[in-house]
């Protein structure tokens, strides 16, 4: 399997909940090549756990087109979600623990996670799989005796039990020690680099953004930049808007008159004085 692709246009969900609706994204679009490695960013509640779960199948969008490879997510019925889940799309839940049966061996527990993979799907071992992330010496260590470190990484070798097209890891770095932190960056950077799936994974972690070839920020719903190696750049939407940077923001309160004019390959905004304006 090589990596999938993600293309997402005008992608909206609105969380239902007890008598008013949350609008947890307002029209993402994003593209992500086969075999790309990208960072989720943005603040608490700006809808990176939101996107992962679509990405995955876990929530069906309320608007908008979602592909992920040939799969039109939006479209699918939950059997074919279901199906999409246990072969292509691996998914690492925020929390190792969760993506874990508790009294089985970490080569178990990728046994079991294959038992649902398509019956015509060519697997790995699950010491092949244990070894591509680092953990090829713990096959039968019970898993209360692995570090944090090591029960997280244990969790991504679940995620990708049946080597899917694309991996998506909601902080999987997250409550690490510095250490763990890098030994689990550096597998999911070999997973991607040898077999060529595609990575998606959310972090909050500067230090770990800024280590990633691309990250697209999220905020309010929206996506508001993309950094390229620690650089961060304004993204044009599809409608033609450009979310301004926090700093550009800042001098521009909602309502000031922009004036836009081109010189010489140079765009300049300059704010307009408004008469009755303080
Ligand atoms: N099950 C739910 N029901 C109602 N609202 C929800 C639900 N899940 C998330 N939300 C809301 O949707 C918005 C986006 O949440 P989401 O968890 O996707 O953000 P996030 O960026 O992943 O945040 P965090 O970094 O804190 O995990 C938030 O306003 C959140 O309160």
């Amino acid at each position: 399997m090589t990596g999938l692709a993600i293309s997402t246009t005008g992608l909206v969900h609105i969380y239902r909940a007890h008598g008013h609706d949350v609008a947890a994204l307002s029209g993402i679009g994003i593209s992500v090549r086969p075999g790309e490695l990208v960072g989720l960013l943005g603040p608490s509640g700006a809808g990176k756990s939101t996107l992962l779960q679509l990405c995955g199948g876990l929530l069906t969008p309320s608007a908008g087109r979602l592909q992920v490879g040939e799969h039109n997510v939006a479209t699918m019925t939950d059997t074919e979600l279901d199906r999409m889940r246990s072969g292509d799309v691996g998914i690492v839940l925020q929390g190792a623990g969760r993506n874990l049966i508790p009294y089985l061996t970490p080569a178990d527990n990728i046994r079991y996670a294959q038992q649902a993979a398509p019956d015509e799907r060519d697997l790995p071992t699950p010491e092949a799989i244990l070894e591509l992330v680092g953990l090829g010496n713990h096959a039968a260590t019970p898993l209360s005796q692995l570090t944090p470190g090591q029960v997280q990484l244990c969790a991504v070798a679940v995620g990708i039990a049946t080597l899917p097209g694309l991996l998506l890891a909601d902080e999987p770095t997250s409550q690490l020690d510095h250490h763990a932190r890098d030994e689990v960056l550096a597998a999911l950077r070999t997973i991607n680099s040898e077999t060529g799936m595609t990575v998606l994974l959310v972090t909050h972690d500067p230090e770990v953004a800024a280590t990633l070839p691309r990250t697209i920020t999220i905020r309010d719903g929206r996506i508001a930049s993309e950094g390229r190696s620690g650089e961060e750049y304004a993204v044009v939407a599809v409608d033609g808007s450009l979310p301004l940077p926090p700093h550009v923001a800042e001098l521009l309160p909602a309502g000031t008159l922009v004036q836009v004019t081109t010189d010489d390959g140079v765009i300049r905004l300059t704010p307009v004085e408004q008469e009755g304006n303080q």
